[in-house]
């Protein structure tokens, strides 16, 4: 990348770097709503990748990647103590939204986000979908309402109080409530008008800025991880990454790999911001310096300390329905699924606490592989239909609902991912003039599969079962302690492998199928305790009305009326399979 090389450290300066807090602030929203004028007008330094500098984005007009640039003003008081400088790393996200995945990236290294709205549109289809990304990733929020110039004058300040009572309605239900709402013009008169245009608002904004600004995590404990967003080489240098580091710590001399490149490289030199630095946490943005490698392999990715990453072809999340998507969440479905910093296609099982365990409490970050779960062919929530299954969890029309729901995510490549990391599940290939939200789920990878082979090794492990339900009918009375049974099995299906389950009738009784009976999938019923008197009576009832009541005889056909109102005596077999069991075992409590 020209330019880049004034920016690359040569060799760290001795002693500590000057404080400096660096907060990450996310400009998202729908496209051209004017995110890159508004980082543009914010800024006073810009970073290597800011303002659309890549040729083909400065083409075609719109934002293609993460843009980086940087705001510094002095530490606010509330941010103290001492003097000190505050940095807001603007990261200027795509709004067009076939880019969605890198704003989902991006959104993932911010600590403080701008919704940009067009307050001549309002709220749009990207900017709801990028409400809910702030929602699943991002902490606090500003809304600016940018291009307050093309309101006339004489009507500016009505409409700006109309669009802001709007919006406060919109986040009304959201956890950003009551955030500042910002009236600005980023690029007064538009593409037409001069650089030297002085924007509207936006010192008014800095001030909201800082006052948003909170100390964001910054803990150097834990294996070091950095997310890269552009790389370059320096020739006699070596190979630099820019980026956030999103967990750890890093110092001259370490050793990152690169897990992509499957590759090990010594940390040369850092630089922050155009200050070397000896030394790097959590929160910061910064350069790192490598030997060299060609930079063309890796624009976008992962650093981290060596092998403290995953490669998983599998997973288990824990999850929760984003509620503007349409539309159900079904089992063997397959989403757009964004693990950490990557995103592939992936197919889905969700599945639910066992019945008797609906209630209990979320178990946070934990997987419990001793407990029993049930399958579901969708996504339980108010509006799912409800299976057999979860009938008895269903009282009236009032519907109980778990307290955590899980999913079984199974990839079509496997992805490189931190542990515990944030997933969300999209479908992108939603028309994306449909005006609808794509984002259809999220939550977090409790357990990752490295195992090529989970299907054989791991999924065995994971109890997830489902509930078998099948109904026949009595037949007949055979002696005192057995009946014939039909209508439960198909002509076809082996009796044999159902021989000793316990099967339940309708009048009482507990049986156990002993084996089958003529050809026609009817079987016999051995009742230990004997049938009933009443039982048999009913039998002896059925048994009369069936056979041959012969055409127009007046008496019959009143008999047969009586018995008629006689129910027919039900069997039912219930049994559990579990998903993963290979040999298929049916399992009775
Ligand atoms: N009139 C007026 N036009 C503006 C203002 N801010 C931006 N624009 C224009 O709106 C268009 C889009 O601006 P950008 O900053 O590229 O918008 P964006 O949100 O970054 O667009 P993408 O990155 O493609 O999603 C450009 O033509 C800008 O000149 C403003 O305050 N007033
Ligand atoms: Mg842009």
């Amino acid at each position: 990348m020209a330019g880049a090389a004034a920016e690359v450290p040569l060799a760290p300066k001795a002693g500590a770097p000057p404080r400096r807090l660096n907060v990450n602030v996310g400009v998202l929203g729908h496209i051209d709503s004017g995110k890159t004028a508004l980082a543009r007008a914010l800024s006073t330094i810009g970073s290597t990748a800011a303002f659309d500098r890549a040729p083909q984005s400065r083409a075609r007009g719109i934002t293609l990647d993460l843009g980086f640039s940087c705001l510094c003003t002095e530490l606010p008081p509330h941010l103290g103590p001492g003097p000190g400088q505050l940095q807001l790393t603007l990261v200027d996200c795509p709004g067009h939204a076939s880019l969605i995945r890198t704003i989902i990236g991006g959104a993932q290294i911010i600590d403080l986000m701008m919704l940009v709205i067009d307050v001549t549109k309002g709220m749009q289809t990207q900017s709801a979908e990028c409400l809910v990304i702030g929602q699943i990733a991002c902490e606090k929020m500003i809304v600016v309402l940018n291009k307050i110039d093309l309101l006339p004058e004489s009507k500016r300040q009505a409409a700006i109080d109309k669009m802001t009572k709007k919006m406060q309605k919109t986040l009304e239900s959201t956890k950003f409530h009551g955030c500042p709402i910002v009236p600005v013009a980023a690029k007064p008169g538009g593409p037409e008008a001069p650089e030297t245009v002085v924007p509207i608002g936006v010192s008014e904004l800095i001030e909201v800025l800082k006052s948003e600004s909170s100390l964001p995590k910054r803990d150097p404990s834990g294996p070091f991880l950095m997310a890269v967003d552009h790389c370059f080489s320096i020739k006699g240098q070596g190979t630099v990454m820019t980026g956030t580091i999103l967990s750890g710590s890093v110092s001259i001399g370490d050793s990152v790999e690169i897990p992509a490149l499957k590759v090990t490289k010594k940390v040369k030199s850092m630089q922050m911001f155009h200050t070397p630095v000896i030394y790097a946490i959590q929160g910061d943005r910064v350069g790192i310096c490598v030997t060299q490698f060609d930079p063309k392999l890796l624009e976008r990715g992962l650093i981290c300390t060596p092998e403290s990453l995953q490669t998983i072809h599998a997973g288990i999340i824990s999850l929760k329905k984003i509620p503007y998507f349409r539309g159900t969440l079904h089992t063997k479905a397959k989403f757009h699924i964004t693990v950490g910093h990557e995103t592939v296609m992936g197919r889905v099982m969700f599945f639910s606490p066992a019945p008797a365990d609906f209630n209990n409490e979320p178990l946070g970050n934990n997987f419990d592989f001793e407990k029993e779960y049930l399958y579901q062919e969708e996504y339980l929530c108010k509006d799912s239909k409800s299976s057999e299954e979860n009938k008895e969890n269903d009282q009236g029309d009032e519907r109980r609902l778990p307290k955590e729901q899980w999913a079984l995510l199974e990839f079509e490549k496997p992805v490189t991912c931190p542990k515990l990391c944030l997933v969300i599940g999209s479908k992108l290939d939603t028309d994306i003039h449909a005006n609808a939200c794509r984002l259809a789920f999220h939550g977090v990878l409790l357990q990752g599969m490295e195992d090529k082979n989970y299907g054989d090794t791991f999924l065995p492990k994971l109890k997830v079962y489902k509930l078998k339900h099948k109904e026949g009918q009595v037949e007949r009375l055979c002696d005192d302690y057995s009946v014939i049974g039909r209508s439960l099995f198909k002509k076809e299906t082996n009796i044999q492998i159902f021989v000793g389950l316990k099967v339940k009738l309708s009048t009482g009784e507990e049986g156990i199928i002993e084996g089958g009976f003529g050809q026609s999938g009817k079987f016999k019923i051995r009742i230990p305790d004997g049938v009933r008197p009443e039982t048999k009576a009913l039998l002896t009832a059925i048994s009369k009305k069936k056979p041959k009541a012969g055409k127009g005889d007046a008496a019959k056909e009143d008999e047969s009326n009586k018995v008629d109102s006689v129910q027919p005596v039900h069997i039912t077999l219930l049994f559990k399979r579990y998903v993963f069991d290979t040999q298929k075992r049916m399992i009775q409590s």
